[in-house]
């Protein structure tokens, strides 16, 4: 039984997400989703919506066997609690990936680290990122 871990904010669920954690499912048998807590999201601009109802959209999917909201100071507790075969890192993740095979190593836990391709818009007008989404409604509700 081949574990994935997927990661990650998914503060408007957009087809991008759905890419990733679709190309997540497809290196194994089972889907765990981390959730970041909004207090860890610090590389960019905090998520809006609360870390329970980000999780809750998450678990919904169908590819997703199961979504937590991550752990408050140690990002690779859940991993230890979950012990996966695979991490997959979202194509632009800011995360290195040779960081966290040293750290998985450092922690005797045997699991490959990969990266997802990024997903392109099929049509003029399609949103695949949170932020172009928020800027969107910025424009377009702000009067
Ligand atoms: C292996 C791994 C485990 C993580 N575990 C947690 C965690 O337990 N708690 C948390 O708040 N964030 C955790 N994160 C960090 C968030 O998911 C991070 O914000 C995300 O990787 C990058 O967010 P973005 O792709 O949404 O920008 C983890 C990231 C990785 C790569
Ligand atoms: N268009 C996309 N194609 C493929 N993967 C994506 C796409 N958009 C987001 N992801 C992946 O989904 C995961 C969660 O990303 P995140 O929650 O930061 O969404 P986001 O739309 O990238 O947010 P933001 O626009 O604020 O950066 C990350 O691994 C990211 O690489």
């Amino acid at each position: 039984m081949t574990r994935v871990v997927a990661q990650g904010t998914f503060d408007i669920i957009h087809p991008g997400h759905v890419h990733y954690l679709g190309q997540a499912a497809a290196m194994g048998d089972e889907l765990h989703v981390i959730v970041a807590r909004r207090q860890n999201v610090t590389h960019k601009e905090p998520p809006i919506l609360p870390n329970r109802q980000r999780k809750d959209v998450v678990a919904a999917l169908d590819v997703v066997d199961d979504a937590r909201v991550g752990n408050e100071d140690d990002i690779f507790a859940p991993i230890e609690d979950l012990d996966p075969d695979v991490i997959a890192l979202g194509h632009d993740q800011h995360h290195d990936s040779e960081a966290i095979a040293s750290e998985l190593a450092t922690r005797g836990i045997d699991c490959a680290v990969r990266r997802v391709s990024a997903r392109e818009p099929r049509y003029d007008g399609e949103l695949l990122s949170t932020r172009t989404i928020i800027d969107r409604i910025l424009e377009t509700r702000s009067e």
